[in-house]
């Protein structure tokens, strides 16, 4: 079964089709990582977009459900050079199959070079994908913004800890949730749209703000309370968690021509002089020259082109990153951030109980 490939900017690709015939639509985006395919194509983040994979063999060691970051595959599509077809460990399903499982088209045999050379060249743009049964679409609006769309959980609690974090809801990835139980915390789950008082009323020692899928945007009318929520517990902000808490501070966010995606991408830590590799996945940025019109500092800055990758507050306890420590997939250098959060938060608890 063959099937295609077509960009907005009229390139079109044809490679073997996977899964349900279907026509799907979606925003082009690339993933340089080597490996982490299962974390990548359920990370919520990548809601609604097609994903490339530049490195040339995916699929190597299928899926066994251990690394997923939600439920099911967030993409839209998944696009490979060379799906890898040999044997898999006994619990694990192929790639393709998990794909097919999931109604997710996957095409194989792709010049991914090429894609890659135009996602560079015209920017993200929306993409076709074309079971060879189906005539290319109309081409519709790109969907940008996911909320109040997201499926965003409800108020849960989980695990049972000294500290008890308020996890803010963009529709956050396991890991995150994982890094936090393993570090023996209380966590409840904070709807990105729930109450003031939320976190009084869950009696929460501190706030983890969650990534999320699509612009920052469109959550402006929610800033004022992330605002509020922030300047009364020690907080901490991951990629769109970052990006609305600059935003609730004054600054502005805006879109890269194609992203970060990857499992290698260096950051500077601008207190500490000390470079790092990072794990990202993100559209947007939070503007540098709106970084004025707010208290912020630059904690973290990209090494490849310059971009704020986490601010600090020189005040208030908020410290916020546009990459991701949590990692899944891509290098664990990182993880210090979540044990600098918890010491945060309980330094800040022992100093509310003796208040
Ligand atoms: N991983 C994330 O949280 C991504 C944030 C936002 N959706 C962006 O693309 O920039």
């Amino acid at each position: 079964m063959t099937g295609k490939l077509i960009l907005a900017n009229g390139a079109s690709y044809t490679g073997t089709w996977h899964g349900t015939q279907a026509a799907v639509q979606g925003e082009v985006v690339f993933f340089t990582g080597m490996t982490g395919y299962e974390e990548v194509i359920t990370d919520p983040s990548y809601k609604g977009q097609v994903i490339v994979f530049s490195y040339p063999l995916i699929g190597q060691y299928g899926i066994e459900s251990l690394y997923a970051q939600s439920e099911k595959i967030q993409a839209s599509g998944i696009i490979v050079a060379e799906l890898y077809a040999g044997p898999l460990p006994k619990q694990a399903i192929s790639l393709a199959q998990f794909a097919e499982a999931q109604g997710v088209p996957l095409l194989s045999g792709i010049d991914t070079r090429s894609v890659i050379q135009q996602v560079r060249e015209t920017g993200t743009m929306p993409a076709q994908l074309l079971h060879t049964n189906f005539p290319e679409q109309p081409w519709q609006m790109l969907k940008t913004d996911f909320f109040p769309a997201c499926e965003a959980a409800k108020t849960k609690q989980v695990g049972e800890g000294p500290l008890h974090i308020g996890l803010v809801d963009f529709h956050y990835k396991a890991s995150i949730l994982k890094e936090l139980l393993a570090l023996g915390c209380t966590v409840s789950i904070i709807p990105y749209n729930g109450a003031i008082d939320l976190p009084e009323t869950l009696g929460v020692d501190g706030l983890l703000f969650s990534n999320g899928p699509g612009d920052p945007q469109a959550l402006n009318s929610r800033l004022p309370v992330y605002r509020s929520w922030a300047e009364r517990y020690p907080s901490f902000g991951i990629c769109l968690g970052h990006q609305v808490l600059a935003a609730a501070f004054g600054a502005k966010t805006a879109k890269l021509a194609y992203g970060h995606r990857g499992a290698n991408h260096p950051v500077k830590n601008n207190k500490t002089g000390r470079v790092s590799m990072s794990s990202q996945n993100h559209s947007y940025v939070v503007e540098a020259e709106s970084l004025p019109d707010t208290p912020f500092e630059v904690l973290y800055e990209n090494v490849n082109d310059g971009s704020i990758e986490g601010l600090i507050h020189p005040q208030l306890p908020i410290t916020t990153v546009q990459f991701h420590p949590e990692a899944a997939p891509g290098p664990a250098d990182h993880l210090a951030l979540f044990h600098e959060f918890l010491e945060t938060v309980n330094e800040m608890k022992k100093v509310k109980m003796h208040a």
